[in-house]
């Protein structure tokens, strides 16, 4: 078992990743103090009957006075206001991370708030589920999974190797990606995903000639991993999309692109187009099982991007 690595955690933000890196700190013991902070009083008081930490305030200035480590786990909308009500409470030496979904959004929130003599160290967990709120949260969430850093020009490599220290004790695997092409890989292996199930859902609920009951009733599997997609959280997504603007917009051109592709060899009954297609993505599928990689697992869709 990992030992102590930190003497005092802050968590901003208690929600599914908030509470599940909590859960962790918890059962490997890796800080002597976890101080939890929320903006909501409902969320805080749940995260106190759950005892995720060991204290719990509302005021994220107060959570991170003498925090070795800081990690904000809010709406990436949000990181702004929280880096500017941190900024000055923060003690010379800390490291502050983030596990938002978009980077170079975040890094423009962030960065010019953190004082010089603060790490400030961007990261994204590649893990997850369509949940929020604290009690969605479980231990274990980022085992296998891929923690991504983008770590800005000046960073310190002494706290670069501790933050990821800190990561692969919660069973992540680490990696480095400039901001951008962060945002471009995660549109497309994550965002577009979304974003099509939002899509594909929205247009079954509105088709009048299928009432709702139908599409309970009849919902295939593929559509019902549509709709699992979809439940995710309305804010944390709306923030994505508006901090990812280009590179979703980018993504989108193309996908559309292709879709038009798809219609009309669709309506000019081009079979053998539509088979090479079908023919082309099986094998996508079947090298990642060949490579040993699980459907599942977070770096799907990488190889497709850096053809
Ligand atoms: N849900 C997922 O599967 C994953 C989410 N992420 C990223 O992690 C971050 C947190 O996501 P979740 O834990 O899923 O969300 P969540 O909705 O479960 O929790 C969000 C937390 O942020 C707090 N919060 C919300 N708005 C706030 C504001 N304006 N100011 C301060 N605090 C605020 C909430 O009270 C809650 O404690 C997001 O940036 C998201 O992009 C990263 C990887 C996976
Ligand atoms: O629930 C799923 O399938 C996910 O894809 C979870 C997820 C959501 C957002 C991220 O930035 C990373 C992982």
């Amino acid at each position: 078992m990992p030992d102590v690595m930190f003497d005092r955690i802050a968590l901003i933000g208690i929600g599914l990743i908030g509470s599940s890196i909590a859960r962790d700190i918890k059962a490997l013991g890796l800080a002597r103090q976890v101080v939890i902070s929320s903006r909501s009083a409902d969320t805080l008081k749940r995260a106190e009957e759950l005892a995720l930490g060991t204290s719990y305030v509302t005021a994220a200035a107060e959570a991170v006075r003498d925090a070795d480590l800081v990690i904000v786990s809010v709406p990436v909308g949000a990181s702004e206001a929280v880096a500017r009500e941190i900024a000055e409470h923060l003690k010379p030496g800390v490291i502050v991370t983030d596990v938002g979904s978009t980077k170079a959004s975040v890094i423009a929130q962030m960065a010019p708030h953190m004082p010089d003599y603060v790490h400030f160290i961007p990261g994204h967990p590649l893990a997850g589920t369509e949940k929020s709120g604290p009690d969605a949260g479980f231990p274990g969430l980022f085992k296998g999974r891929w923690c991504i850093f983008t770590p800005l020009e000046n960073t310190d490599p002494a706290a670069l190797s501790k933050l990821k220290a800190f990561w692969e004790a919660l069973g992540s695997r680490v990696d480095e990606m400039d901001p951008v092409h962060h945002d471009k890989v995660l549109a497309i292996v994550s965002h577009l995903p979304h974003i099509i199930a939002y899509n594909i859902v929205g247009t079954a609920d509105d088709l009048e000639t299928v009432t709702e009951s139908e599409v309970i009733k009849y919902s295939a599997s593929g559509f019902r991993d549509f709709t699992r997609l979809a439940a995710s959280d309305p804010t944390m997504w709306r923030d994505v999309c508006l901090h990812n603007k280009d590179a979703i917009l980018e993504m989108l051109a193309r996908f559309s692109e292709d879709l038009a592709y798809l219609q009309r060899a669709i309506r000019w009954g081009e079979g053998d187009k539509l088979f090479e297609l079908f023919s082309r993505t099986r094998d996508v599928r079947r090298s990642i099982i060949q490579a040993g990689q699980d459907v599942d697992a977070p770096d799907f869709g990488r190889h497709v991007l850096d053809k």
